[in-house]
């Protein structure tokens, strides 16, 4: 698709290129686990990515619980997170799925009980768009999840309006831990 083709609301980027030398974007990610100890797991991801290089942790939510939007199972607990990084997006994605698999992540069937899920959310700012095979940015569920759209809210609120938060309520996420969970 040409860039073009997509308006001024968003510009397509390549997911394979990371920043020029020197220089690094913003990311924003996803977490969220509902099996096992699931704040434990969420924390470790997040220091693990602090100790990772090229990743710098900038700022993270507050700490969601809800019940599974879309499927079963135990509650989940859901948290955002942005990052600076040097790495490209695609980059960004297998560093996510390494940590998921050294967790012990499953993937048994859709939507299944997992104990850490992290997807790249956002890459370099709101109005960024990629369409890879296995990589689209924004996430393309993102704006239909209240467990991801209240705490984006609190790190980028001018990215959510009460109008889009609002009508997701009834998915009946509830803050249970202030921003300093994961330290
Ligand atoms: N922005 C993204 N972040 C993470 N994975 C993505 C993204 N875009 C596409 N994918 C692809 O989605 C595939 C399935 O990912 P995963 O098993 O984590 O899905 P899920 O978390 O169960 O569901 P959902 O994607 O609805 O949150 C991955 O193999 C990955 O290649
Ligand atoms: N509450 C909640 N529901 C979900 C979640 C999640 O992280 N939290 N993730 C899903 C697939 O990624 C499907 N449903």
């Amino acid at each position: 698709m040409a860039t073009e083709a997509l308006g001024q609301a968003q510009r397509l980027a390549n997911g394979d290129a990371a920043p020029p030398a020197g220089q690094s974007l913003r990311a924003w990610i996803g977490l969220g686990a509902n099996l096992g100890d699931r704040g434990a797991a969420m924390a470790q991801a997040l220091q693990q990515l602090a100790g990772s290089a090229g990743v710098a942790v900038q700022a993270v939510s507050s700490l969601y619980a809800s019940r599974p939007v879309d499927s079963t199972g135990p509650d989940y607990l859901n948290a955002i997170a942005q990052l600076q990084t040097s790495l490209s997006a695609h980059q960004l994605l297998v560093l996510l799925q390494q940590l998921e698999l050294a967790a012990g992540r499953e993937r048994p069937y859709r939507n299944a009980p997992r104990t850490l899920d992290l997807d790249v959310l956002l890459y370099a700012d709101i109005d960024t768009s990629i369409a890879m095979p296995d990589l689209q940015v924004p996430h393309p569920r993102m704006w239909q999840r209240a467990f991801v759209l209240a705490p984006l809210q609190e790190l980028a609120p001018a990215w959510v309006s009460e109008a889009q938060l609002q009508p997701l309520l009834p998915q009946g996420v509830q803050r249970s831990q202030g921003p300093d969970w994961w330290r």
